[in-house]
């Protein structure tokens, strides 16, 4: 079958819906989108930029090749003039790890929020215009969850007005930062407070690693890469790093001090801030994962469906065609559901950044009230959506067949990149035990008159929602926003309570929470799937415009919602919100709704507008010419450079002729 072309265009032409309309939603604005789609073909055209020949390069080269293009990448905003905006965009669109993620990600905002205003006035200029490179040096050997147990000792010197950072153990070794290994000139490094032999806490410090004039590693500072990492190319273009110190030396003032300062004396003064505004960075960044979950999981969800609607089995008749495997309706429930996480994924982001920036405003009028809802939901919603995208981006290549394991169908790489997710930013499973312990806080106030707020609000309905039992009596039912909402609330606070009631029964409750933690975890999901439903509903009562567009978005919202009540029937069953009869007739709608989106499939990846460059895949390549593709593609094979390859003479040649021989004999 060499019409691949032809069918996509079938394809595009069955939409029920304006794709143009349906970029602007998925963009979150035509002034998003107009930025996306310029910076991202930007990248595309500039031969400097491509990247089908990664797969093929030793990590050195490849880690050269990142260090090239990084610089070029730079040179192009410089050159440009890109704001911000446009520059973050530019380089997600390069789509190649490298140390500036940390740099920028991670290294700058820990100084805007952890730094005075005295210590960003001299930090950050010098950072901006990249004179200096960091990282954030947080996770040890020994100790990356558990941040309170990092062994780094910043010992404050009063004779010399210094802190002294020091390595005591193996297991305090820095493992892990990226950026750290080969290039940062600077980290910002977290370590324990000590004055006069007390012990402070967990604290961030400036500290420079290598000198600006030769990049040699300065007294004191033992420094490298840790190695090669899961995937080929994947996140090996990252130096992550090792780092130990031994007794390095930097002045009292490059702690950073807006939580907490040590003053000339050795005094200890915190701020009338919480503590965990240490903690600060992190929050930041796993709302950024959030939004990035929908799009590594749009990427594999648009390679699979183009590449589904393309690829065809069994099924011809009388010669014809066969069946695009698309039609099957054991693909279309494999995959649809992980188009509509896609989008799901992309509007909690949407609302995670307004959260983000809501309770930094508030932060900054010393407003901290929001502070514990933002981290519940920043943590559990970075578990709950990586989670779903690693094991999603798998999903889509199984959904391709034995193709979708060649690197050249993008899909390799995309999941051996992405997968770390599940653990960078905190452990899934611990970022869900925070949530817990967050739930299990609410219901313990609720007869207290302190009434739950934001995305716990539900809770306060706990007596009503004890009682609830769905209505729900025809398919049809489950498509209205109010049934399924009430069977997620109820179904997460009936889980939320069934373990506070466990947890009453221990005496101490910290081994209560230890022996519940996977009940737990299971609630802390529960509520976190509730907040992602109820925000793509909340998405839904908004104004939106263009050609059937709305349409298609409840019908992906329903799949959404079902799905999730499929999969997790046994909490719904268990807790008693729905009766098997329900179950089955969620199951009868979500076939229902399959068939709605069939014919909107291509149409809705479209609306990703994602370029081929970025894909990455061939299996995923717009215009659907994918045999011709993948057959060109093999031929590049460093492999295929020659017709006898390089070992044949020396291992295989004698074997051969030892056979002959023994077969003369
Ligand atoms: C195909 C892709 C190609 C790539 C292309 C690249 C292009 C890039 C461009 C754009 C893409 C951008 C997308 C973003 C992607 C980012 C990439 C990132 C790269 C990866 C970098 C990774 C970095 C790291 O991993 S840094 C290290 C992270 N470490 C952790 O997360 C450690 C986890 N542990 C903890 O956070 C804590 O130890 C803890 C929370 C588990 C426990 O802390 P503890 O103090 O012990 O707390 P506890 O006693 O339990 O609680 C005390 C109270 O404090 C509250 N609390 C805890 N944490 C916070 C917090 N953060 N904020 C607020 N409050 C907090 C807690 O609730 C308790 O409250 P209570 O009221 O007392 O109950
Ligand atoms: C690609 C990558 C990039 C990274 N970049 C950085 C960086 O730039 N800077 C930095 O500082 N760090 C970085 N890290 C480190 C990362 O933050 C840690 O690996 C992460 O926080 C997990 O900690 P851990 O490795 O200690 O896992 P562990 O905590 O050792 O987890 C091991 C297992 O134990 C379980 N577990 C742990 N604690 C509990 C508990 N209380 N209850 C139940 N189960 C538990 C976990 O669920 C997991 O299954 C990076 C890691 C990776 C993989």
């Amino acid at each position: 079958m060499e019409d691949g072309v032809d069918h996509l265009a079938f394809e595009r032409n069955k939409a029920q819906f304006d794709v143009e309309d349906m970029k602007i939603i998925w963009a979150g604005s035509r002034q998003d989108f107009e930025l996306s789609d310029r910076i991202s073909r930007l990248v595309a055209s500039d031969p400097a930029f491509r990247k089908d020949d990664r797969t093929t390069l030793d990590r050195k080269e490849l880690f050269k090749n990142t260090l090239r293009k990084a610089a070029y990448a730079w040179k192009r905003i410089n050159e440009l003039r890109l704001n911000e905006q446009e520059a973050y965009k530019l380089r997600s669109f390069v789509d190649q790890p490298a140390f500036t993620d940390l740099h920028w990600g991670m290294f700058v905002p820990a100084i805007q929020g952890q730094g005075t205003d005295e210590q960003q006035q001299k930090w950050l200029p010098l950072a901006y215009r990249m004179q200096i490179i960091g990282c954030y040096a947080q996770t040890e050997l020994g100790h990356g969850s558990n941040v309170q147990g990092l062994e780094t000792t910043a010992t404050f010197d009063p004779k010399t007005d210094e802190f002294v950072i020091h390595s005591p153990t193996l297991t305090s070794s820095k493992w892990w930062p990226g950026g750290l290994g080969k290039i940062s000139t600077h980290a910002v490094a977290y370590a324990r407070l000590i004055i006069g032999g007390e012990d402070h806490g967990v604290h961030g410090f400036i500290v420079q690693l290598r000198s600006l004039d030769d990049h040699l590693p300065l007294p004191g500072i033992t420094i490298g890469d840790i190695g090669m990492k899961f995937g080929n190319a994947a996140y090996n273009t990252m130096d992550n790093g090792v780092l130990r110190f031994d007794h390095v030396r930097i002045p009292r003032n490059q702690m950073l001090m807006r939580v907490s300062q040590v003053t000339r004396e050795g005094k200890y003064v915190s701020s009338n801030v919480p503590r965990q505004l240490v903690y600060g960075t992190m929050v930041n960044v796993r709302q950024k994962i959030v939004a990035d979950a929908s799009v590594a999981l749009s990427r594999a969800v648009c390679i699979a469906t183009r590449y589904s609607a393309v690829r065809r089995q069994f099924g011809s008749h009388n010669g014809g065609l066969e069946t695009q495997v698309i039609d099957y309706k054991t693909q279309q429930a494999r995959l649809f559901p992980l188009l509509a996480s896609a989008y799901a994924f992309r509007f909690v982001g949407g609302w995670l950044k307004w959260l983000y920036m809501d309770v930094t405003e508030r932060l900054q009028a010393n407003d901290f009230s929001t502070l514990p809802e933002a981290h519940a939901c920043t943590a559990g919603l970075k578990s709950l959506t990586t989670t779903a995208t690693a094991d999603g981006i798998e999903e889509c290549r199984k959904l391709c067949g034995g193709h979708g394991y060649l690197c050249s169908s993008g899909l390799p790489e995309l999941f051996a990149v992405y997968v770390p997710a599940c653990t960078y930013e905190g452990d899934n499973v611990v970022l869900l035990l925070q949530v817990a312990r967050h739930l299990m806080k609410t219901v313990s106030q609720l007869g207290s008159g302190n009434k739950p707020v934001g995305t716990t609000a539900y809770m306060a309905r706990v007596e009503q929602l004890m009682q609830y039992h769905s209505d729900v009596e025809k398919a049809e039912d489950w498509l209205k926003p109010n049934v399924v909402l009430e069977a997620f609330e109820a179904r997460a606070s009936r889980m939320s309570v069934a373990c506070a009631q466990n947890l009453s029964k221990f005496a101490n409750p910290e081994e209560g929470f230890q022996e519940l933690a996977a009940d737990l975890v299971d609630a802390a999901v529960a509520h976190c799937q509730l907040i992602v439903v109820s925000k793509f509903i909340e998405k839904l009562q908004q104004d939106i415009p263009g050609k059937g567009v709305k349409k298609q978005l409840e019908v992906l919202c329903s799949i959404y919602a079902l799905f999730l009540l499929h999969k997790h029937l046994g909490d719904f069953l268990s807790t008693g919100c729905i009766n098997p009869k329900q179950g089955s007739l969620a199951s009868e709608q979500l076939r229902n709704l399959y068939s709605q989106v069939r014919p909107n499939a291509i149409a809705l990846v479209d609306a990703f507008n994602y370029t081929d460059h970025y894909l990455g895949s061939i299996l995923g390549r717009y215009d659907g010419n994918v045999y011709p593709k993948l057959y060109e593609e093999a031929w590049k094979d460093p492999l295929n450079d020659s017709v006898v390859p390089d070992g044949f003479k020396e291992y295989i040649q004698p074997m051969l002729k030892q056979q002959l021989r023994n077969a003369r004999l």
